[in-house]
This record gives C-alpha cells, structure tokens and sequence, in this order.
C-alpha cells in the first residue's frame, strides 16, 4: 500500500480581484508514493507544486478529491486530527524558518516541547539528532552564527525530532551554493536510507533530482503531466511540456538561443539524436547516415547521469540531398529518438 496516495485532488483559490473567478493551483492530480521513496517534484514556477505539498502536509484542505496518509483519509478531518498527522510529517523550507531567539539546540527541541515530551527525553532525542547532523559543537550557538548549510542541518534535525515517516523539503537547497547543496542532499540521502523517512522534495535543480530523487513527477499549470522512475522521465519525457522544462534542465539539448547560434554557424538541417544507457544505437546513426552519402557535422551535446545511468544527446548539422536525408532519417528513428528542429 502506498504511504501518501492522491486521488483526483484538486484545490482552487479565489483570483484576486473582485471577480468569481478562482485559480486552480492544483488540477485533478492522482499520485502514489510508497514508503521508501525520494520522490522529486518538479516543473516551473508557479506550477503548483508548493500548493500540492501544503495539501499533503494538511496545512490547507483539498477543493476535491481523496488525500491518504498511511491509508487515512486526511480530508475532512478535524482541527485536532489533522494535528496528530502533522506529527507525523516533518516539514524543510528554503529559507530555513529557524527561530533567530533560540539556540540550536533549542530550535531542534522546539516541535517535542509542542508534542508535549518530557525534558530528559528532549535532551536526549536533541543530543542523537545534533550527532546525525553533525552539528553537536554547535548547540548553544544562535542560528545567525551558522552557515547556509548549518541553518539547514538544524532544520532538518527539527524536521525529525518527532521522528516523522515523511519529510516534505519545499526548495530546500536553493538557497545554498553548489557544495553546501551537494552536503545537504547527502544528509537528506542518509535520512532516506538510515532513518527510512520517505522524502517528497520540490524542486527545479536538477542536481536535487539525479543526486536523490528516485521518482519524479512533472507539474504544469497545476496538473501532473508525467510521472515515474526518475531516470525514464529524463531521459526520453512524452510530454511536451515536460520535454520543454526537462530540456531546460539537462545537458546537451541546445537552448532556443544556443539553437539560432546553431543554425547562424552550421549550414544544413539540425537533428538532435537522444541515447540512453545500454543503446548500442550511437554507431548505427553515423553508419546510417554515411551510408547515405550524407554530410553530417557534431554541433552540440551533452551526457547526465542519474544514479549511475547515464543519456545523453547529440546535435547534428546534416547536409546532402533532401530527400536522402529524410529516409536516412526515417532509419535512424527506428532505433533511436531522433527529433529534427526546425
Ligand atoms: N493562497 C493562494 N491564493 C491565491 N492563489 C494562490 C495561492 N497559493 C498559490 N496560488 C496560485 O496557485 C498557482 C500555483 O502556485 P504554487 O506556489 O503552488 O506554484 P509552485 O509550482 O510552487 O511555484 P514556485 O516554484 O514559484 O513556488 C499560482 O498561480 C499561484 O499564484
């Protein structure tokens, strides 16, 4: 059984202005994700991914549809319900949310004194979570004395003082720089794997997705538009849409300003070829294409690796005759996907 499952979730709010008009910020969404997970969701800005995980974490409630935590209904539950499901999900912002007044220790020890725990459990449950975080030199300090990376790590101590089954991160490395990102994505993989904690992290860094994340899913304008392994969906997304944002996230697929340099610099039609691990299809293009009698030119591309999987793409500039290289291209797009850009 999956651990948070949505069913046909919808939430709108009222436009602003005097108009009935509302804006829906999530849109019939259905999602499962299973305990275990590092599930990435992704899209632009404005989306409706900050929406969706308030929903989850029950801080405002759905328009419609069906949201299960652990295979209970969260909607329509009362004040003092919805409480006891919040216990159970820690919660990462982007600007950390630290209480500037208090000390390390105390900002880590503040969500067990709101859940009522004895002191000695408190300073115990605060001593092991600072050791996991590494930051047990740092309990008296006040946050505006730590680094980015150090206001994160407490944050995520705090998260799991309650020790939570999931822990939502809303963006929670944008704020750092790529090595404070790189320490904080390793501790959130410790979380996954040593505490068991399914992790749901929002983001648009495609280093959050292929350091961590096992599944992902895209959101536009409010709807899931594709989701999956984490690998498939980068590697060859069906979605326009998602084409477009993963495009814009990965190596190797020219950007619409990188293209008209392209085609500026490079005579002939441009085609870019997408491999993935395993292929034995990166030969079979240039034979195709040579044994057309066919000019071809490497323009553009780039490799990513997810996890150890690696796909990549290759841009080309293609000369000859016309019709010659459309067949060569109908074979090559029998074997690999080929998309010309016009
Ligand atoms: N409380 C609200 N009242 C009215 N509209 C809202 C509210 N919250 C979100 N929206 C609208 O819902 C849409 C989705 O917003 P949301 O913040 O969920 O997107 P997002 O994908 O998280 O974007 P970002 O990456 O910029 O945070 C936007 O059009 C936003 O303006």
């Amino acid at each position: 059984m999956a651990l948070v499952t949505l069913e046909h979730v919808s939430k709108s709010y009222p436009a602003s202005g005097r108009t009935a008009e509302l804006v829906t910020a999530v849109d019939d969404v259905s999602l499962e994700i299973d305990a275990g997970d590092v599930y990435g969701i992704i899209g632009y800005s404005g989306a409706g991914k900050s929406t969706l995980v308030r929903l989850v974490n029950a801080l405002e409630p759905a328009t419609s549809g069906s949201i299960r935590i652990d295979g209970r209904e969260i909607t329509g539950l009362r004040e003092r319900e919805l409480r006891g499901i919040r216990l159970g999900i820690g919660m990462v912002f982007q600007q950390f949310e630290l209480f500037d007044a208090k000390t390390v220790r105390g900002n880590v020890a503040y969500p067990l004194k709101v859940a009522g725990w004895r002191t000695a459990d408190i300073r115990a449950r605060v001593d092991e979570l600072l050791a996991f975080v590494g930051l047990t030199d740092k309990a008296g300090a006040r946050p505006d004395e730590l680094s980015g990376g150090q206001k994160q790590r407490v944050g995520i101590a705090r998260a799991l003082a309650t020790r939570p089954r999931i822990l939502l991160a809303d963006e929670a490395t944008s704020a750092l720089d790529p090595e404070t990102t790189q320490e904080v994505l390793a501790l959130l993989k410790r979380v996954n794997e040593e505490q068991g904690v399914t992790i749901i992290v929002i983001t648009h860094e495609m280093d959050v997705i292929h350091s961590i994340a096992t599944k992902v899913a895209v959101m536009d304008r409010g709807r899931v538009i594709e989701h999956g392994d984490v690998f498939d969906v980068f590697s060859s997304p069906r979605h326009p849409s998602s084409q477009r944002f993963v495009g814009t996230v990965i190596k190797g697929v020219p950007s619409p300003a990188e293209l008209a340099v392209l085609r500026e610099r490079h005579e002939g039609r441009i085609v870019t070829c997408s491999f993935r691990d395993g292929d034995a299809s990166q030969a079979r293009v240039f034979l195709d294409l040579a044994e057309a009698g066919l000019e071809f030119e490497l323009v553009y591309g780039g490799i990513n690796d997810i996890r150890g999987r690696a796909f990549g793409h290759l841009t080309l500039a293609v000369r000859g005759d016309e019709a010659a290289i459309d067949r060569a291209l109908a074979a090559v797009a029998r074997h690999t996907d080929v998309t010309e850009v016009r």
